[in-house]
């Protein structure tokens, strides 16, 4: 003990004689010689200290805007803070669906980086300034103090601060709360606000699991989306924007918007869904492009429909056919569709600009999608390889996609209901009766909580049968059709040939 009591007499001496020196020094130094001094001190502790700090602040900059490394960093440090430290906050930033935990004021983690070790701490810096702020953050800023031993500064400074930026944001963007935009008209745009898109929060839940398809196909595109979304380098390598197009097709009901939206939640991107209509002109569609961020899907629904994206070779097809009635119902809506659209001139250059013009590659990475009903109808410049890099077909239910449907809908599963299957795959393959993915989920939904699954799938199969003898009637009314309008040409052909002797 007494040696113990020894010790603290002769530390508390020195720290003593220590102070007393520093007053000295401070009084009677002259301020020129202390110059001069402190450097040279400075270079004294640092042979006896070996760490290196760096400070980043939470706002830098004239404008008090809170600093991107800044928050990634919290983003980073989040990741293993909430297991580490002891005093945590929780903070609600915005755009974010959930609470982000991150380490109190004056708490300290390490953390390892190719060996090397470092130790993070948060810190607040308490302005003794008195004078009066519009921002409370002015006058008590904090920081992240990073503190590294010096013989490590290169592994820091080339490698371990970009680590932490880049894990940083991708921790972000998993966070955020995704959004489902849509295009506003151009007579709502203001010129000092971001007017051009509204949003809603992105809540759809199809994912690829829910989505009834071929499991090969299915995981075909998984592997293409995750490839282009780690490609960054090669498209950089190759001289292309980061952007890839899909066309999905099919007919209605098979999938389509589902399958974006399953996209959409695999990739955690948001979604632009353009409205083509409401876009006046190519400009107009330019500047829409422009404000799109990276890590989105941009979707045009239904673009044979959405405009006369053909443009003068179609109408000089629709005069030669000028003359031939209309009959099929679809092709008289798109008329009518087109007759609306008389606003828009949006052009198909104007859109393989928008597509792959050169203010496409501006802001990261992006998929654009396409749907439509009739693929032949589009302009094959529209879908060529290169622009759109992907075809998607969405048919009708295969017995695949029934399978999927089933667990999904009933829990049920082929080596239960062992008959049923059976019968539901000779329908489906043998008698290849075509029904969508939407109307076979609609026969398995259960009608009533208690319903047994096993008269979901009968009510499936009497709805198959039924849709083979609706379609059979169909084939028959439409030979029946053919055969009459063959009738009608003919006699047509024979009147203005007796016209034409008689004439003669
Ligand atoms: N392949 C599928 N897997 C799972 N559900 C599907 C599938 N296809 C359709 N559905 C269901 O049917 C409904 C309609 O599908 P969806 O809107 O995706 O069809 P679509 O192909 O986009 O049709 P449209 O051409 O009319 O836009 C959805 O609510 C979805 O639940
Ligand atoms: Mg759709």
């Amino acid at each position: 003990m007494g040696t113990m009591g020894e010790v603290w007499t002769n530390t508390g001496s020195a720290l003593a004689s220590l102070v007393f020196i520093y007053t000295i020094f401070e009084r009677f130094f002259p301020y020129s010689l202390r110059e001069h001094f402190e450097p040279l001190a400075q270079r004294l502790v640092g042979l006896i200290y070996p760490y290196i700090q760096i400070k980043f602040h939470e706002y830098s900059g004239e404008r008090f805007k809170r600093s991107d490394v800044y928050h990634a960093i919290q983003n980073y440090l989040s990741k293993d803070s909430s297991s580490r430290a002891k005093k945590l906050k929780a903070n609600t930033v915005k755009g974010n669906k959930s609470i982000v935990l991150s380490m109190d004021d004056h708490e300290e983690i390490t953390d390892e980086f190719e060996g090397v070790k470092v130790w993070w701490q948060s810190k607040k810096h308490q302005s003794e300034s008195r004078s009066f702020s519009f921002y409370p953050k002015a006058d008590e800023s904090r920081f992240y103090m990073l503190k590294f031993h010096r013989r490590d500064r290169q592994v820091i400074t080339e490698r371990y601060l970009d680590h932490v930026m880049s894990e940083g944001k991708i921790i972000e963007v998993k966070r955020r709360e995704r959004k489902l935009y849509s295009n506003n008209p151009s007579q709502n745009w203001s010129e000092y606000k971001q007017t051009k898109w509204s949003h809603v929060t992105f809540e759809h839940p199809a994912t690829f699991d829910t989505l009834a398809m071929d499991y090969k196909k299915k995981e075909e595109i998984k592997n293409d989306l995750i490839k282009f979304s780690n490609s960054k380098d090669y498209y950089k390598k190759i001289g292309k924007a980061w952007k890839r197009g899909y066309l999905l097709f099919g007919p209605p009901g098979t999938g389509k918007s589902t399958m974006i939206a399953a996209m959409a939640n695999f990739l955690e991107y948001d979604v632009y869904d353009l409205e083509l209509t409401t876009v006046k002109d190519n400009t107009e569609l330019r500047r829409l492009l422009i404000e799109t961020s990276g890590k989105s899907i941009i979707v045009i629904e239904d673009i044979d429909c959405s405009l006369d994206l053909t443009g003068q070779r179609k109408q000089k097809k629709e005069e030669e056919e000028e003359d031939e009635d209309e009959t099929s119902p679809i092709e008289k809506q798109m008329k009518k569709d087109q007759g609306e659209n008389k606003g828009s001139k949006v052009t198909l250059s104007g859109l393989l600009n928008f597509i792959d013009g050169l203010w496409s590659a501006c802001g990261g990475e992006r998929i654009i999608v396409f749907t439509t009903n009739f693929i032949d109808k589009l302009d094959p410049a529209l879908i060529r390889k290169g622009r759109m890099d992907k075809h998607i077909e969405m048919s009708y239910c295969g017995f695949e996609a029934f399978k999927v449907l089933a667990e999904n809908y009933l829990d049920a599963k082929e080596e239960d209901d062992n008959e049923l299957f059976d019968e539901i795959k000779r329908l489906l393959e043998v008698e290849e009766i075509k029904m969508t993915p939407a109307d076979v989920g609609e026969n398995l939904l259960r009608k009533s909580e208690v319903e047994a699954k096993e008269t979901c799938l009968e009510r499936l199969i009497e709805a198959l049968k039924e849709e083979k003898e609706e379609a059979k009637r169909r084939i028959e009314e439409e030979e029946k059709k053919k055969k009459e309008e063959e009738e009608t040409e003919r006699k047509k052909r024979e009147e203005k040939k007796i016209k034409k002797e008689e004439n003669e």
